[in-house]
């Protein structure tokens, strides 16, 4: 929680003492009422008759003015409370939803997607509501029942302040075993609403596939079972939850009818011979009900402790997944090179590179070495599952390597500021991502590190990726709406405009994870042609599965279980690596490749 409290501004904090300063003042009202009510029930006690009448009304329009005054600093302390909540959430949101973005590919597999959206938005929302009601609760329930008590003590009733403090005593204890019962059982709500989140973005994300394969009723069965569990939780926390109210209640029922009769016994035991004696009595009474309003007082304020229990575990596991957040160490460290820092301009080199996945025993890429020179394309082939996606991924740091060394114009990758090193590369993954939005706005994505003509650049970007013929005929053309995930755009086109983003920044290195596997063959022809022509020379890695895709590629690395077990021309490979011969021969005949 103190973490979560850190991201609490000065600002916030001022407010937050300005509502202290009005709940004060409220509490001061509400106890000042009972003291009105004393001089009523003495005035009446007096018996003097039309006399007494205006004192009361006087009295009672005190009382009525002194309430309305409470209702308006309750009001203010409402409307600050939500203010401040709304501001700490806010606040608490970004710094989550800005740390995540900084995570590394190893921290957000540890936290799974799924959960790191529930983090960021429904345990944010627990935090909220904790400020929104625990602000006027926490304070105005302390400040009433140390001010009632310090009330109650004035009074001197030995036996009637034991009464309230056994039933105060015997709250606590309640109150300390039902927290402590489900408490547990509230750190696993979250568990299980994240959980829950899982199976049903999981359920969205392959609609399609579910619906091919009639497989409704079993993706239908793991949500039954992810919310069962959910529900079985909430069950057990709210039946136990649900005892504090109406034993509240009987307590003060309990209190209510011990103090009458107690109250009783006191009145009872004083002299009541003379008139004298009456209005003493009488005097006694109205003290009594005084101090019925004030032992009132000091349980309500329990009761109103009470209702943040509801809400209190729910917001300390919440702030402790949000603090998990905020607290992590992010693995990718951030150095000192700028993109001007290079000697050797345009290389790529892996020294003795190998490389596990964190947490993992074994290792996915065993002592790779290749060197790129500027203007190169360097191919990476091999069967699925070998480490082609994993050794490219290390080159923007989505992964930093176990062992050995990566180097980018001849500088580690790891000595370089990360936005600058990741501004130098145009990478382009497996599967082509796009963003709700223009299909301008999706390849001038980002601080993409171009400086220029916007519209020329995009023009040609969209040129070079073959994209343009059918933006051209999009409706808005460059200003067409892209939905979320691409989903109004087929796979190939997805592939080119993301091809397109990456030319837009005009990169140093091109960094191509099997990215051409959507297009035709035509396509992939000229647009590898286009691209080697217009790219300013530029540096290109390339994993692909198509021999015709690299044939011309100045180096070819053939990865198998993570060992490169061939490296050189397509011709020299043909000649000497078997893995490479059979990949070839499984695509093309022999005349294919002896024509080419
Ligand atoms: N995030 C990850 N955590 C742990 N292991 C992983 C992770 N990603 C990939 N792997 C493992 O690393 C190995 C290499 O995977 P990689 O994706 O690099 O292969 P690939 O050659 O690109 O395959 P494909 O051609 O099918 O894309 C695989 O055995 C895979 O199971």
């Amino acid at each position: 929680m103190l973490r979560v409290l850190k991201e609490v501004k000065l600002r916030d904090w001022i407010t937050i003492l300005v509502s202290i300063g009005f709940i004060t003042l409220q509490v001061w009202l509400e106890l000042t009422i009972p003291d009105y009510m004393n001089n009523i029930i003495k005035e009446i006690n007096k018996g003097q008759g039309n006399g007494s009448i205006g004192s009361i009304w006087q009295n009672g329009g005190l009382m009525l003015a002194l309430t309305l005054a409470s209702l308006l600093a309750s009001v203010v302390t409402g409307y600050i409370a939500a203010r401040v909540a709304a501001n700490v959430s806010m606040n608490i949101r970004g710094a989550v939803f800005n740390k995540v973005e900084s995570f590394s590919m190893d921290e957000i597999s540890k936290f799974s997607t799924p959960s790191l959206i529930t983090r960021t938005t429904n345990d944010v929302t627990q935090v909220q509501m904790l400020f929104t009601m625990g602000l006027q609760v926490f304070f105005k329930a302390p400040i009433t029942a140390i001010w009632a008590i310090s009330k109650i003590y004035g009074k001197n009733y030995a036996s009637l302040t034991i009464l309230v403090g056994s039933i105060i005593a015997f709250l606590i204890v309640f109150v300390l075993v039902i927290v402590l019962a489900v408490l547990p059982k509230f750190k696993k709500v979250q568990a299980l609403t994240d959980n829950l989140n899982n199976v049903t973005r999981e359920n969205l994300t392959g609609l399609r596939v579910v619906r091919a394969y009639n497989a409704e009723d079993y993706e239908e069965e793991k949500f039954n079972q992810a919310n069962d569990k959910l529900m079985k939780n909430y069950l057990f926390t709210n039946t136990f939850l649900s005892f504090i109210n109406p034993v509240l209640i009987v307590a003060i029922n309990f209190l209510s009818l011990g103090i009458y009769y107690l109250g009783a016994h006191i009145i009872n035991g004083m002299p009541g011979e003379t008139i004298g004696d009456f209005v003493g009595r009488g005097n006694t009474l109205a003290d009594i009900m005084v101090f019925m309003s004030y032992a009132m007082q000091v349980v309500m304020s329990f009761l109103m402790l009470v209702m943040i229990l509801f809400i209190l575990p729910r917001a300390i596991v919440s702030s402790k997944r949000i603090k998990e957040i905020l607290d992590t160490d992010n693995k990718i460290k951030d150095g000192g090179l700028t993109a001007l820092d290079g000697k050797d301009l345009g290389t790529v080199e892996f020294r003795n590179v190998s490389f596990k996945y964190p947490d993992a025993e074994e290792y996915v890429l065993e002592n790779i070495n290749f060197k790129a020179n500027r203007g190169d394309t360097i191919a990476f082939i091999g069967s699925t599952g070998s480490g082609k996606s994993t050794l490219i991924n290390l080159i923007p740091r989505f992964y930093d390597i176990t062992e050995g060394e990566v180097l980018v114009n001849g500088n580690d990758v790891r000595d370089y500021k990360v936005n600058e090193l990741r501004n130098m590369l145009g990478y382009v993954p497996q599967k082509g991502v796009l963003f709700s939005g223009s299909v301008k706005e999706n390849i001038n994505f980002g601080e993409n590190g171009f400086i220029g003509n916007v519209d020329e650049q995009l023009d040609k970007a969209l040129e070079i990726a073959q994209a343009k013929s059918f933006v051209d005929k999009m409706d808005d053309k460059v200003d067409s709406h892209i939905a979320q995930g691409g989903k109004n755009v087929s796979g190939g086109q997805k592939q080119r405009l993301s091809i397109a983003r990456a030319v837009y920044k005009n990169p140093l290195i091109y960094i191509f994870d099997d990215s051409f596997s959507a297009l035709d063959y035509k396509t992939d022809k000229i647009l590898r042609k286009e691209l080697s022509l217009k790219t300013d020379h530029a540096t290109s890695l390339i994993v692909a599965q198509r021999i015709g895709t690299i044939k011309n590629a100045n180096q070819i690395i053939v990865l198998e279980e993570g060992k490169v077990v061939g490296q050189g021309t397509h011709n020299e490979l043909m000649k000497t690596c078997e893995v490479y011969q059979e990949i070839a021969y499984s695509q093309l005949s022999k005349e294919e490749l002896s024509n080419d």
